[in-house]
């Protein structure tokens, strides 16, 4: 799916209003009657005490909107208006009007913090204060009034966006509402999968508001939500009349004394994957314990019985991976230097491999195109330095992936990855996958689909996604205390099955 920024959205609302020859009212008519039929839907007439707070623009103006289909439905509703500008939109003053024709419970106007009213632990809170129109920081007594809500401990529900958080930018510093729920119109916004930004956002669910079909199909997004339906997409399922050797053939190298499990549970992963051979390599001390725990896996090992100090040079592998558990050691990194020299296939890269790259910036250049590197937050410091807030970390990656060709997967919450320009945003997984290990699985499932022929960017969302929902499907039935790495890639085959099943989606909730 794509993610629209706040410009897009707004041409798509001028676009549509031409196309659907109808006027903003109408459209807004529309968005705010959606809002109220999924409220509608779960609150099924309780007597709750409802309060919608509503700005003075076209966010405040579906807050009308669904204040008047309420109050028809005979709820008990509050609608208070928060006079932060003199500025009120067309489509809110008309909507502030037919709200007055139908009620005596007039709106009550909110001009400062004398005008708050209090908010009681049961109420239900509808957010319409500010959406994609908001340009600065709340601050002053709208920003009191945000902490107000935030702190009553009554459920709130934002419309389009949790007010006080923007679509595409960052604002220090201001108020913004934590919402226990957002119903967004038509796209996602990026803000709400950003890890500084997401825990605003509650439960996520977008409402399609029927926006011009062919602007949206049209548009030049960069950035994208992976489901399961864009997984589904890139899944290719075996040809009947097949053999090993058309799975790929892969090599990992890694591990150092202490650190083996790193590339046991890899190559468990690629072969869990559907990896056509796996071979390791690894310092001696790693022989027998690789050789119990993976049978499967073939293993050669380093002269150095306890780190690596040379890469195979005769191996002919269709992708290798670097990096789990293998330590930053001088020779270490000399030796993934030499390798590069000669390489042209796409490596993957992980853990110590970013580290080793992050001390010898050099070794970038060295780097075959459409390379993967999968840097956890702080790797990725390391390599690309301080940032000031999310969206400038993610122009820093898209720098780095642009002058490097590389394929860069910044590891989180929601994982992002990011291919020059473009950025999709995974939206598998849960919390109990922050666990020793997990990524050494993930570098073993991205390994195994390009090991497969699939392009470096193709495996590697495919990767991600599955990574989180094979997550999912363990944590739904050991909690996410009990989640092991190793349950993940033991588990990658269910997540491929899952992808062609009707159950509902296995995602993560913000
Ligand atoms: N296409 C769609 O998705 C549709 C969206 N709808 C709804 O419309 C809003 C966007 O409405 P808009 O009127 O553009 O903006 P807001 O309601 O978000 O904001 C109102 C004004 O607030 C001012 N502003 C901005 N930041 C601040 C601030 N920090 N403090 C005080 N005031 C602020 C700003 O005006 P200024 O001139 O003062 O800068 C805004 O204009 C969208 O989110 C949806 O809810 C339609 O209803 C349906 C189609
Ligand atoms: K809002």
């Amino acid at each position: 799916m794509k993610i629209l920024t706040a410009a897009q959205l707004a041409e798509a609302d001028k676009v549509t209003l031409e196309k659907q020859d109808i006027t903003s009212e109408e459209l807004m008519e529309r968005a705010g009657t959606l809002v109220f039929n999924e409220i509608h839907k779960r609150l099924q007439g309780a007597p709750i005490p409802i309060k919608i707070f509503c700005g003075i623009g076209n966010n405040g103006g579906d807050g009308l909107v669904v204040a008047r289909h309420l109050i028809q439905h005979g709820y008990e509703v509050r609608t208070f208006i928060v006079n932060y500008s003199d500025k009120r939109s067309e489509d809110f003053l008309s909507n502030y009007e037919k709200l007055k024709e139908i009620t005596n419970d007039w709106p009550e106007l909110i001009k400062s913090k004398n005008g708050f009213p209090e908010i009681h632990t049961g109420d239900f809170v509808i957010d319409a204060l500010f959406g994609i129109g908001l340009n600065r920081a709340v601050e002053g007594w709208p920003a009191d009034l945000i902490n107000l809500i935030n702190t009553s401990q009554a459920f709130v529900l934002s419309i389009d966006m949790p007010s006080g958080l923007a679509p595409d930018q960052v604002f220090k510093d201001g108020a913004v509402i934590k919402a226990g729920y957002t119903l967004s119109f038509q796209s996602p916004k990026l803000s709400f999968y950003l890890p500084d930004t997401m825990e605003y956002v509650g439960d996520l669910q977008v409402i399609d508001i029927a926006l011009d079909r062919e602007y949206l199909g049209k548009v030049d997004s960069n950035i994208f939500l992976i489901g399961k339906e864009e997984a589904q997409s890139l899944y290719r399922s075996r040809k009947i009349n097949s053999h090993k050797g058309d799975y790929g053939k892969v090599l990992i190298i890694g591990g150092s004394y202490g650190k083996i499990g790193s590339v046991i549970l890899a190559s468990r992963a690629a072969m869990r994957s559907g990896t056509g051979l796996c071979t390791v390599y690894i310092p001696e001390c790693g022989y027998d314990a690789l050789q119990i725990s993976i049978p499967e896996v073939m293993v050669l090992t380093d002269q150095n019985s306890k780190m690596i100090t040379k890469f195979p040079s005769d191996f002919d592998a269709d992708v290798f991976c670097f990096g789990m558990g293998a330590g930053t050691n001088e020779a270490t990194a000399n030796a993934l230097g030499e390798f590069l020299e000669t390489q042209k296939k796409p490596v993957v890269i992980d853990a110590d491999g970013i580290n080793i790259l992050s001390k010898n910036k050099s070794l970038l250049k060295k780097m075959p195109e459409n390379s993967v590197i999968t840097p956890h937050p702080g790797e990725l410091k390391r390599l690309i330095g301080e940032w000031k807030d999310d969206f400038d970390k993610l122009d820093k990656v898209k720098a780095l992936s642009k002058k490097f060709k590389l394929i860069i997967v910044v590891k989180g919450a929601h994982t992002f990855i990011v291919n020059n320009e473009e950025v999709y945003i995974n939206s598998s997984g849960n919390p109990g996958m922050a666990t020793a290990g997990s990524g050494d699985v993930l570098s073993g499932v991205i390994t195994s689909f390009i090991g497969q022929n699939y392009s470096s960017l193709a495996a590697t969302i495919l990767a991600v996604y599955l990574h989180g929902s094979s997550g999912t499907l363990v944590s739904d039935q050991l909690g996410y205390e009990s989640l092991l790495a190793g349950d993940i890639a033991d588990n990658i085959g269910r997540a491929v099955q899952q992808l062609f099943n009707r159950n509902p989606e296995p995602e993560q909730k913000n």
